[in-house]
């Protein structure tokens, strides 16, 4: 089993609401309402964690309600490596409607200053020191404080750690992260069109932006496009996956199930189709119920059996006029 540092800069109390429709301007009264701790580095580590991986979390946590991440981290097995800062932890609120649309109202979150920038870096280089990683997962937005220059020192210092460096954010810091070339990245749609210039409203346009950012210097080029599946591009070619048809009732941390189903399978060199099957079928599953993916759903093996996996070139080149 592999060892996972991830860092959430910018963790988050998830406030799940279960809602039969959202209707603005009036009080709704959802039909149930859960309170996790999350963020996208948590929720990686939540199915990394189920799937026997060791995780180290680490990041920033405030210090007067880090009381359900401790909860959670302690059940959940991981090292504790958040580097705590006053003040409370953002809490977002996610607005699930019958329909499957869902509507995230994600806070600011807590500031932090330079003096706990270094902290964090001293505290992930620590945690090498104690026993080597295989992956660093850094994942979600910047918190208020850090600035887009501090966020690059960041990933070129954990960069040259050597240890292979995942990055999942969006924005100004996703420009940022891919001008770091870290090993890999993964946008959504939305996101990588934002760095592509064009909207990529076509299987076409995806695979082609998808390549681009591997030439860009990205080692694994992840592309997820919701219910319409992912565009993979490395060393070894350009995959497509497609997930099964399923009952979407809450699509929160479907990314981050994937992405964490990814690095199940790179760092358990599987084969590439294997590795894609299996986030891909994951992260259909996570959209079945709040909260992340669950590789012992009864049915995961008949999710598995109907995520079509296709390679569309075997290498980075062919297909292209290069
Ligand atoms: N409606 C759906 N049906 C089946 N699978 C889905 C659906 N939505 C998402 N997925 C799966 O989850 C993966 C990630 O979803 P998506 O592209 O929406 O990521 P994201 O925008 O990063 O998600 P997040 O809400 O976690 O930030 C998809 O590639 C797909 O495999
Ligand atoms: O505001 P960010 O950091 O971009 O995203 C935070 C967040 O929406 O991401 C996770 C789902 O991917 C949630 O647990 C969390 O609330």
């Amino acid at each position: 089993m592999a060892r996972v540092i991830t860092v959430t800069l910018n963790p988050a109390l998830d406030l799940a609401f279960d809602l039969e429709e959202l209707t603005l301007g009036t009080v709704n009264r959802p039909r149930n309402a859960q309170l996790e701790a999350a963020g996208k580095g948590v929720n990686v580590a939540r199915v990394l964690a189920s799937l026997g991986h060791h995780v180290v979390v680490s990041g920033f946590l405030g210090c007067d309600n880090d009381g359900p991440f401790q909860r959670a981290f302690t059940q959940l097995g991981v090292t504790d490596a958040f580097v705590r800062v006053p003040g409370e932890t953002r809490i977002n609120a996610k607005l699930a409607e019958k329909s499957g649309r869902v509507t995230d109202i994600n806070g600011p979150g807590i500031g932090v200053d330079a003096t706990q920038v270094a902290a964090l870096l001293n505290s992930i280089k620590q945690q090498l020191n104690n026993e080597p990683a295989d992956a660093i997962l850094v994942a979600g937005s910047l918190p208020p404080g850090l600035s887009l220059t501090s966020f690059a020192t960041l990933l070129t210092e954990l960069k040259a750690t050597g240890v292979p460096l995942w990055v999942d954010t969006s924005g100004e810091a996703l420009l940022c992260a891919i001008e770091a070339a870290p090993e890999a990245v993964k946008p959504n749609e939305l996101e990588l069109a934002n760095w592509a210039g064009e909207a990529l409203d076509n299987h076409a346009k995806r695979v082609s932006a998808t390549r681009r950012l591997y030439q860009a210097g990205i080692g694994q080029a992840l592309l997820s496009a919701g219910a319409d599946g992912v565009i993979w591009v490395n060393a070894k070619g350009t995959w497509q996956s497609t997930p099964p048809r399923v009952q979407t009732a809450n699509t929160v941390g479907a990314g981050d199930t994937f992405v964490a189903g990814m690095l199940h399978g790179v760092l358990s060199q599987q084969s590439d189709e294997e590795t894609l099957r299996f986030a891909t079928a994951l992260s259909a599953e996570s959209v079945r119920h709040v909260g992340v993916g669950n590789a012992l759903a009864d049915d995961f093996a008949v999710l598995l059996q109907h995520t079509q996996v296709q390679r569309l070139y075997a290498s980075r080149t062919e297909g292209t006029s290069q």
